[in-house]
């Protein structure tokens, strides 16, 4: 019987990389009997997915009828056989969203703009729609397993033969990382476990007792641990007062790092803080010109700049918001030719790849002049930013990583059924004034209360039982297989961990646990321990909360192998299945710039590579199983023989890679002796594809250098598309004749 994987065309780099890739894994896995379909969770297919009925019936984006694929794929988690391949993928913020509505729109897909102030039912019902779309809206629906990150063993040993730079460190380095000390997430958590299954809603009671329900009743699982927290926005403001005379006062650069994408709720409204702090005076003085164009800090510097564009008082304000650039601290560049500032872009600085990166580049960041220069790092709660602390602190004191001898992290990550933070997007409310917001059950109990103003964030975080019992099985199985010590990071200050802690250690008692190393520790403990292991060669696994999951598998695989795009990302999903991402990290947009300048991706699909096998195996027939071992060989001879791709235009860019990889591959099944059919059917292809080596290499090689028209950068045309990424005929012949 035909099996299935489904293929997920995502955005930017990862999408590029996929026109050239996925021909040839089609190609190779038809011979297995294996249909790889793919499935569109674009940003542009999923805002099309979401207004189908505005659009005339049998309309086509990509060459495809559109379709919900996100809701089919959602869905298919659940059955046992799904096998799902997921490339890194946009998590839009604002400013992207509306770019994405604007192409569609060119290309006449009759989308409606974005509300920013709803005032219709059918204005707020459009601006639900796209709040749907928003932010990381992809993972959270796929995630319906815990998490399973390494680099595999040739990725590590590849970069301890050849190390990148993980900078110099000393004690004299100025670089901080700067929290809270109270009134944030951190200080304020209150967690319970539901002793029985329950629902619960969520109420704002004003002072004078009046009650407004934010979001009505929701079921409540035995065992599920609730918690509310409250970042209060008046001490929020004033921290970044003192933080910016601080940084003013030691020399270095302000920068903030926050995860406005996937945090959609909560972490713009902190970004928007910063950007109204920054240039207060001129948000004061200009108050109701702002207004009156509809400005939302929130939204960053660069919002703001295109609402002003033509207005009669464009000049009179840039140059206000320049005076206050000028008098303020230095602040941090995202890119200094284009004068883009850490403000501009509530996306532009996610603290899961800018913390890593400015740990790299020995604590600096990009200043105005386009040079590195120390910073202060600025991550208002203090929930997660201790492990970023505790790190700088220990390079100051230990000196970089060496990435030639350092260990491995692994990670295993809670996740599933929208587990904690990364849950609470329904759960995030702005208060709207003084009073309380709380969660009631079915009887009217108050299950948890907070005591809001105006303006602060309130959020509420849901993690399940069963999802925890499947993390705590998972932990131990990797501490098994790996045979390496594996740590729980949880944090006794942190009412939500202690909850999590009582759970751990009754799951724990359900194994065999003699001769492993499991152990839990305070996140600052943890992560002390697993770098004192690591600077000493020694693995270590880090279990953790889907925050840190996040953080860590950035900040382990950059530190330790360059980037997180090499990583294995599996989620074996509760019901069965399995998802296999590609890469830990993002869709890479600054290389789309350089593939649209030049003709030259430097996108790295050994993620791709990797999952691909994972899910062949998966797949587990003979002939799969044959592919997955024939595929791993190929894996380690790319790496071998560095056929990975270079960052710079002349080098083997991602065609070429995956020129080699095909290359690789069919000689591997040519030679292997446990189907002989698929030996016989792959010895031409070998043949065809070594005896063209030089030919088609030099071909790729040729064709780079020239600016690229795709037709657009969310709406892509197929034809253009294919024309650039496959641009060889030679090549393509012989993976079309497969
Ligand atoms: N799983 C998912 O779907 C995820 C999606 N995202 C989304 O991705 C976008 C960008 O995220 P951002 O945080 O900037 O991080 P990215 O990982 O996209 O970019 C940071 C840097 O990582 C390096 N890099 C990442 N992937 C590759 C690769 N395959 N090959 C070579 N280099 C790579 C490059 O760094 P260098 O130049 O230093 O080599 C790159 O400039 C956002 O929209 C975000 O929401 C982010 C994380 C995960
Ligand atoms: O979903 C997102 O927005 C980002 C996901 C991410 O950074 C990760 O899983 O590492
Ligand atoms: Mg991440």
């Amino acid at each position: 019987m035909t099996k299935k994987i489904y293929y997920t065309l995502t955005d930017e780099s990862p999408f590029l990389a996929t026109q050239s890739l996925l021909p040839i894994v089609q190609a190779y896995a038809k011979t297995a009997d294996i249909d790889v379909e793919t499935k569109n969770i674009s940003l542009p297919a999923r805002i099309l997915a979401v207004f189908a009925d505005k659009l005339p019936a049998g309309a086509v984006f990509f060459g495809k009828p559109v379709t919900d694929d996100l809701a089919f794929l959602g869905a298919f988690t659940q059955d046992p056989s799904a096998n799902i391949i997921k490339l890194p993928n946009i998590s839009a913020s604002l400013p992207q969203l509306k770019a994405a509505i604007a192409e569609l729109q060119k290309n006449g897909y009759d989308v409606p703009n974005y509300p920013d102030a709803p005032a219709t039912e059918e204005e707020k019902a459009i601006r639900a729609k796209y709040d749907k779309v928003k932010g990381s809206a992809v993972n959270p629906v796929l995630r319906q397993g815990n998490s399973d990150r390494r680099a595999p063993q040739a990725v590590k040993n590849y970069a301890r033969k050849h190390p990148h730079s993980d900078g110099t460190w000393n004690e004299s380095v100025k670089t901080h990382v700067s929290s809270m000390q109270a009134d944030d997430f951190y200080g304020n958590e209150t967690s319970i476990t539901l002793p029985e299954a329950d629902t619960f809603k969520i109420e704002f009671v004003s002072e004078s007792g009046e009650v407004k329900e934010l979001r009505a009743a929701k079921p409540l699982l035995k065992g599920e641990i609730l918690d509310s927290t409250v970042m209060r926005m008046k001490s929020l403001e004033k921290f970044i007062a003192e933080q910016m005379e601080d940084a003013k006062k030691q020399g270095v650069l302000f920068s903030v790092h926050l995860k406005a994408t996937m945090m959609k709720v909560s972490d713009p409204v902190m970004f928007g803080a910063f950007v109204r702090m920054f240039f207060k005076d001129v948000f004061t003085k200009y108050a109701d010109l702002f207004k009156e164009i509809g400005v939302n800090e929130n939204n960053g510097l660069g919002d703001l700049f295109k609402r002003l564009d033509g207005h009669p008082k464009e000049a009179e304000v840039k140059a206000a918001i320049d005076a206050a650039i000028a008098q303020g601290p230095s602040l941090a560049m995202v890119d200094s030719t284009k004068g883009i500032t850490n403000l501009h872009v509530p996306s532009d600085v996610i603290i899961d790849a800018s913390m890593p990166a400015m740990i790299r580049n020995s604590g600096c960041m990009w200043n105005k002049d386009g040079k590195l220069e120390e910073a202060k790092a600025v991550i208002p709660d203090r929930s997660y930013a201790g492990i970023y602390k505790a790190t700088i602190d220990f390079c100051k004191k230990n000196g970089a990583f060496d990435p030639s001898t350092m260990g491995t992290v692994q990670n295993v990550g809670l996740m599933a059924q929208g587990a904690e933070e990364y849950g609470s997007h329904d759960k995030t409310f702005i208060a709207t004034g003084k009073g309380i917001i709380r969660a009631v059950n079915s009887k009217g109990d108050v299950l948890l209360s907070q005591n809001v103003e105006a303006g602060d964030i309130y959020r509420m975080c849901q993690a399940k039982d069963a999802p925890i019992r499947d993390w705590v099985k998972l932990a131990v199985n990797r501490a098994k297989a790996a045979n390496m010590p594996a740590i729980f990071w949880l944090d006794p200050n942190r009412a939500h961990d202690r909850e999590v802690q009582k759970k751990v250690e009754v799951y724990l008692k359900e194994y065999d646990l003699s001769g492993l190393s499991i152990s839990i520790k305070s996140p600052t403990d943890a992560i002390f321990e697993t770098m004192t292991r690591a600077k000493k060669g020694e693995d270590t696994i880090s279990v953790t909360g889907n925050v840190m999951r996040d953080y860590l598998t950035d900040l382990f695989p950059i530190l330790e192998v360059g980037t997180s795009a090499k990583m294995l990302s599996i989620v074996p999903l509760m019901a069965g299945g399995g998802m296999f991402e590609t890469g830990a990290g993002g869709s890479a947009p600054k290389q789309v710039q350089q593939f649209l300048a030049e003709n030259y991706l430097r996108w790295d699909s050994l993620g791709e590579y990797f999952a691909l096998a994972a899910s062949l195996e998966q797949i587990g027939t003979p002939k799969a199983k044959v592919l997955a071992e024939a595929l791993d060989k190929a894996n380690e001879k790319i790496l071998d023989n560095n056929r990975t791709p270079e960052r710079k235009l002349g080098g083997l860019d991602n065609r070429g890679s995956h020129f080699y990889l095909a290359m690789y591959w069919a000689q591997e099944l040519a030679v292997q002796t446990t189907d002989s059919e698929l030996a016989a059917k792959f010895a031409p292809v070998a043949e065809a594809l070594t005896k063209s080596e030089q030919e088609i290499v030099s071909a790729l090689a040729k064709a780079q250098g020239v600016s690229v028209d795709i037709g657009g950068y969310y709406v892509t045309q197929p034809e253009l598309l294919k024309k650039w990424m496959r641009p060889v005929e030679a090549f393509n012949r012989i993976i079309d004749n497969i």
